[in-house]
């Protein structure tokens, strides 16, 4: 989904040092546009979760100040603020003594919508996260798995279809198989809702497969980079985030995973690029097309040097297959991070 220019959630010098004197977020400017999927990631300590929850006020900031919607939040009254702004968090606090569909009504029953809405409403977002309302809705949270239960706190967070979600490492409790499973799920939610996300996670691939861009940040709180998820991978901005995506295996994907059709758009180009197939970028200086079998990698380059952001790709003999975009190399990647996450192990 397109994102608008204007920012839905603006981080304006925001800053946070603790009583005890330890620097959370030390001064931080930056714009989470309306509908993106902003993956927040760094090692253990750098501020991520301070920051998120600056956002819902669980944490006052003590410089500078964040905007939501252009409202500075210190203004908002924190209890209605909350309750238009969804909240996961890794062990995701669903309450024990009620059932799923009573813990997916909490909010809708706080905003006093009428019974049938809020039975509704919640049927609609079980169905929406995988689980089967007749199956699930009455159970008690003891008797989901793991990734249930992450699925049922994402679908309470979602239930009176918040503007913002704030994430804080929502599926770090779940096993690794079930994780890429909720991840790909969770893509496909967001890319149904459209709703603004910021994801806190301290593993680099989750935080390219999911987002839209990429935040990364060091000790301090400190912004080194954010930016498209396979920038972030190709053109690290520091020597911090190259050592930090240093072991990725998104990385290694890059030059491992090759293009197929499914990855391009527009399969019959324009006929005046069609005698162009395959060349990098108009002007640019005759270089061997890009093809379908290349890696990720040359792919990457190629649109680098695309004045338009877009590449014609040729098959094995020449003729133009389709074009790639940033957003189908992106696709490109997920898919092969997903395909080497469910892939049997190497004997
Ligand atoms: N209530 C607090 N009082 C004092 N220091 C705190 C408090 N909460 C967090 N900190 C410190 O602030 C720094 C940032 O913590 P934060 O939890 O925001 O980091 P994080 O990047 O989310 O880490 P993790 O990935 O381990 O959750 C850490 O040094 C942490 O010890």
């Amino acid at each position: 989904m397109p994102s608008s220019p204007e920012p839905l959630i603006r981080f304006e010098g925001a800053a946070k040092t603790y009583a005890d004197g330890t620097v959370a977020v030390g001064g931080l400017d930056l714009d989470v546009r309306e509908h993106e999927l902003l993956t927040l990631v760094g090692p253990s300590g750098s501020g991520k979760s301070t920051l998120l929850r600056m956002v819902n006020r669980l944490v006052e900031p003590t410089g500078g100040r964040v905007l939501v919607a252009g409202r500075d939040v210190a203004t908002e009254d924190p209890v209605l603020l909350r309750r238009g702004i969804g909240y996961v968090i890794q062990d995701v606090g669903l309450f024990p003594h009620r059932t799923v569909a009573q813990n997916i009504a909490t909010v809708p029953g706080l905003l006093g919508w009428d019974r049938r809405r809020t039975q509704e409403r919640v049927a609609e977002l079980l169905l929406l996260v995988g689980l089967d309302p007749a199956v699930h809705g009455p159970r008690y949270p003891h008797e989901l798995s793991g990734g249930q239960r992450q699925r049922v706190g994402v679908a309470r967070a979602l239930a009176a279809n918040p503007q913002v979600m704030l994430m804080d490492e929502p599926f770090g409790a779940v096993d690794p198989e079930g994780r890429r499973a909720l991840q790909e799920e969770f893509r496909r939610i967001h890319d149904e809702l459209g709703t603004t996300v910021l994801l806190v996670t301290h593993d680099i691939d989750e935080a390219v497969v999911l987002g839209d861009r990429v935040a990364v940040f060091s000790q301090g709180g400190r912004l080194e980079q954010v930016d498209s998820p396979i920038r972030v991978l190709t053109q690290p901005a520091s020597p911090f985030v190259a050592q930090f995506i240093g072991a990725s295996s998104a990385v290694r994907l890059l030059s491992l995973t090759t293009l197929t059709p499914a990855d391009l758009g527009g399969a019959t180009p324009p006929a005046g690029l069609a005698a162009d197939a395959g060349s990098r970028s108009a002007g640019a200086a005759p270089a061997r097309p890009l093809r379908l079998g290349d890696s990720l990698e040359d792919a990457f380059a190629a649109l680098v040097s695309s004045p338009d952001g877009t590449v014609v790709v040729a098959d094995d003999d020449g003729a133009p297959a389709g074009t790639l975009t940033l957003a189908g190399l992106h696709a490109a990647l997920r898919r092969s991070v997903q395909e080497e996450a469910t892939a049997p192990a190497e004997p």
